[in-house]
């Protein structure tokens, strides 16, 4: 099943254009700067924000089109935004329950987790008797996000949910989401311009730009595409699925293989032997060199090859690397280019610290 969207819409001066579908299971990232109009897609697919020049179907049932227009509370989705809005006066289990009870009432919604799973997933047990006041921020998102998966919706709409919280509430939060991700068959359209948000727990983005979408695509051709913003970010970042192969339980260093070859990283054995992983190497920790280094203290040299220079500003560039079919992007000094007399094809050797590794 796919979510399918159309719409052209225009309010107040801003005019939205969009096409584009939602696949059947993983997160689609909905990225792009702000004001670009990601929050208005998705309160159009919601039904919440009515454009007279629209289309939205999962598959062949029509939520809107020409003739139809399905109020949001009769389409099959999870709707969740920045603060979650739970209800003040109920525990966390009786506001669980109201997204049950929804379900209930719905003839569409589809088969999902139930009350006990869903809690789980979220780690909700020892908070069900809490009220909302007695929660934290993280601990209030993870709960409006099991009260929508409770309605049984057909696809979650999550707007920036994790943009009110802390940078440390966000990481403790993560978790949760890749979990629901590895976990559950739903299709997820998340809103987000956080470039690490995104590259953690994103399958395909839509990328938005002044109410266009402007590219859409698999994770990693789109991260790191010298066409395309992100790669030209300062936080640009490649994201590597990788497995982990073994651990150095007398340096802790956890040795991981990907499509490219292999990679320590530096980090205390959390992952079982064989566990996939997904590796994220920010394109200012790969620095290059013409040999590899055995005199230093970088443990990841990857031989590759340079398949595209880009400048960036005045002082850097963007230089794509292919580690044997694997993309991976660099952000370097136009001086350290032209020291080393770097063009399309030249053979280099990409040198990333362990402790730069993110996981
Ligand atoms: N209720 C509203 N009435 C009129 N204009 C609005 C309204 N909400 C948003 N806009 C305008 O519509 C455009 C798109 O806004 P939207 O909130 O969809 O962007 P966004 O990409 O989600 O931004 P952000 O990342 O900052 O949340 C912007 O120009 C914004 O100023």
């Amino acid at each position: 099943m796919r979510l399918h969207f159309r719409f052209d819409h225009r309010r107040d001066g801003f005019h939205l254009q969009a096409a584009g579908e939602v696949p059947t299971a993983g997160i689609t990232a909905l990225f792009g700067p702000s004001g670009c109009g990601k929050s208005t897609l998705l309160r159009l697919i919601a039904g919440l924000e009515r454009c007279n020049n629209g289309e939205v179907r999962m598959e062949q049932d029509i939520w809107q089109n020409e003739q139809t227009f399905l109020p949001p509370h009769h389409r099959p989705i999870g709707y969740v935004i920045q603060e979650g809005q739970l209800f003040p006066h109920l525990n966390v289990r009786d506001n669980l329950r109201y997204g049950w009870k929804r379900a209930g009432r719905s003839t569409e919604a589809a088969a999902g987790p139930d009350f006990d799973t869903v809690i789980a997933l979220l780690g909700l047990t020892e908070l069900l008797a809490r009220r909302p006041e007695q929660l934290s921020g993280g601990q209030r998102q993870r709960v409006a996000i099991g009260r929508a998966l409770l309605t049984r919706p057909r696809v979650l709409l999550l707007d920036e949910p994790l943009a009110a919280l802390d940078r440390e509430a966000k990481h403790a939060i993560l978790p949760y989401l890749e979990r629901l991700h590895r976990e559950l068959a739903l299709p997820v359209l998340y809103v987000s311009h956080d470039t690490d948000e995104v590259a953690r727990i994103a399958d395909r983005l839509l990328l938005m730009e002044a109410g266009r979408i402007q590219a859409a695509g698999e994770l990693t051709g789109m991260l790191t595409h010298p066409d395309l913003p992100l790669a030209r970010s300062e936080q640009a970042e490649t994201v590597l699925e990788a497995t982990i192969s073994s651990h150095d339980t007398d340096y802790h260093l956890t040795r991981l293989r990907f499509a490219g070859g292999e990679l320590s990283l530096a980090t205390p054995a959390e992952l079982a032997t064989g566990e996939p992983v997904r590796i994220r190497i920010l394109a200012r920790d790969v620095s290059l060199a013409l040999s590899p280094a055995t005199d230093s203290s970088i443990l990841n040299i990857l031989p590759a090859r340079v398949s595209e220079i880009r400048p960036l500003n005045p002082a850097q560039a963007l230089v794509c690397l292919d580690l044997g079919g694997t993309p991976l992007l660099a952000h370097i000094t136009h001086r350290s280019v032209d020291a080393l007399g770097l063009a399309p094809g030249s053979p280099v050797y990409a040198q990333i610290k362990s402790v730069a590794l993110l996981v």
